[in-house]
């Protein structure tokens, strides 16, 4: 009996440590990447398309896209919030429950590549197997999908088109996954 149970327990860690390594090195993390509008650029579906398929070797990306709403220039505070609800409320539509979610904003936090990287790293070890990132449309992210993230992220105090965001966020997924497999990449 007392030998059978070893063997249980020998077995069940067995199972965790290959549970584990699976998730942080790659083959079980899903990163999904939501973003409001569609891509219309050519140039930087081209761009995006090459990352991804770089990064599938590391992991599985899915890009999701939420419809945008209309956001003339002239709109009030009001009108502006409201478009961020709506576009809010379809961004939330698609996380789940067990993902983190992490916020591009330009307030949010600054961090190197290495950083990111080990933030990436972290966040696997712990069975964060569901990584979800958010980009807002022209006005940003309205309040209710900054209180479901779980951090938020700033590339600089800079504003990028959300397009040319979603292609500097593959980058550097793909950038961070080659350093922490401390694979070569060039500076
Ligand atoms: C055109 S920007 C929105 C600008 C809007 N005025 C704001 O303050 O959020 C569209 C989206 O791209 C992302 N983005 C743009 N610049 C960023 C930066 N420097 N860091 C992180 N995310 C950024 C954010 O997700 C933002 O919601």
């Amino acid at each position: 009996m007392f030998l059978h149970n070893m063997w249980i327990m020998f077995v069940d860690m067995w199972i965790s440590i290959v549970d584990i390594m699976f998730v942080k090195w790659g083959s079980l993390v899903n990163i999904y990447i939501i973003a409001v509008g569609k891509l219309k650029e050519k140039y930087l579906k081209q761009g995006i398309e090459e990352y991804v398929k770089r990064l599938s070797s590391y992991a599985k990306i899915d890009i999701i896209e939420v419809a945008d709403e209309k956001a003339p220039e002239q709109l009030s505070e009001q009108q502006m919030q409201l478009v961020k609800r709506k576009e809010g409320e379809r961004i939330l539509t698609k996380i789940t429950e067990d993902m983190y979610v992490i916020a591009l904003a330009i307030e949010g936090k600054m961090m190197s590549s290495e950083q990111f990287a080990q933030t990436l790293d972290r966040l696997a070890t712990y069975g964060n197997s569901k990584i979800a990132f958010v980009i807002g449309g022209s006005l940003g992210l309205g309040d209710d999908v900054m209180k479901r993230a779980n951090e938020s992220l700033s590339f600089s105090k800079m504003t990028f088109p959300h397009q040319l965001m979603r292609l500097i966020l593959t980058e550097q997924i793909y950038r961070a996954f080659r350093i922490n497999r401390g694979e070569p990449y060039h500076k």
